[in-house]
């Protein structure tokens, strides 16, 4: 990942887990613009695909292309995105564990993730734009290491549960942008990119199987998923994400 997140990409490099946890804190403060005139429906973005896709830069350019259009954006990721998730995370990175004990740490951080920080930022009328959320959990527990679809909908259903904005609202992305990019081309770019983590040092089998987890769950959404051609120069990339959030009308086309 770019240096949007330092704590991740400075995980072997800063020992000090206070001074990780002040860098992800700063880096999770919404970047306020000039204030708008009129009050904003709040926008949830997620950006999704198998590790080395090249969602990181992307979600930057989105970021800095709606402070410029004169929203207030939050930046966040999962695992994490709060102190306590954040924690979460990092057992979750570098732990063994079985598929159940991962998906049942993702969406405890995400509950509190949606509760500290994903929710208010909506109610304020911000954009929230999420590097992975649960689709990820479906792509890489549910496809990835074949674990029970069945109770990742129920706990999607209980974790992204609000009753005070109805008994049957489940929280879902407004868009999902789904950087979708052969698994051997992902590996590639990755042997040249970083330390591998518990996930991106899997075999490319593994990948294989995330990334029809996730073209199954845009097949099932196709509304809220944006698919993105990858495996193309970056400034290609940056033009169809750009497009596919300009459509929906929340930008403006770029000239
Ligand atoms: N369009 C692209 N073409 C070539 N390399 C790219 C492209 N996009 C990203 N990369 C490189 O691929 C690696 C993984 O990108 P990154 O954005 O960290 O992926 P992700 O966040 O999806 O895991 C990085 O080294 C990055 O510089
Ligand atoms: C959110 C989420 C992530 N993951 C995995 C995907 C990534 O390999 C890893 C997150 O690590 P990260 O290094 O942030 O990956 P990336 O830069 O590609 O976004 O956690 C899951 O397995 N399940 C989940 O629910």
């Amino acid at each position: 990942m770019s240096g949007r997140w330092p704590i991740q990409q400075q995980s072997n490099l800063l020992p000090n887990p206070a001074l990780k946890l002040r860098t992800i804190l700063r880096s999770m403060t919404p970047t306020h613009s000039a204030p708008s005139a009129s009050a904003q429906r709040g926008l949830f973005i997620t950006f999704e695909g198998i590790d080395g896709a090249g969602k990181s830069s992307h979600i930057q350019g989105l970021h800095d292309a709606f402070v410029a259009a004169g929203r207030t954006v939050v930046t966040t990721r999962e695992p994490g995105g709060t102190p306590l998730a954040e924690k979460l995370r990092t057992l979750f990175l570098h732990e063994p564990m079985d598929a159940l004990t991962e998906s049942l740490l993702v969406f405890a951080g995400r509950r509190d993730h949606l509760q500290q920080v994903i929710e208010p930022a909506l109610v304020r009328g911000d954009v929230v734009l999420c590097d992975r959320f649960t689709d990820a959990t479906f792509a890489y527990q549910g496809s990835g290491r074949g674990f029970d679809l069945g109770v990742l909908s129920n706990l999607e259903r209980m974790v992204q549960s609000d009753p005070s904005l109805g008994a049957d609202f489940v929280r879902q992305p407004d868009l999902t942008v789904w950087f979708d990019l052969p698994t051997e081309v992902a590996a590639e770019r990755l042997a040249h990119a970083r330390v591998p983590d518990r996930f991106e040092s899997q075999p490319q089998a593994f990948f294989a199987q995330v990334a029809a987890g996730y073209a199954a769950r845009a097949a099932a959404q196709p509304g809220r998923f944006a698919r993105i051609d990858s495996n193309q120069p970056r400034p290609d990339v940056w033009q169809a994400v750009r497009a596919a959030v300009a459509r929906r009308g929340w930008l403006a086309v770029e000239a």
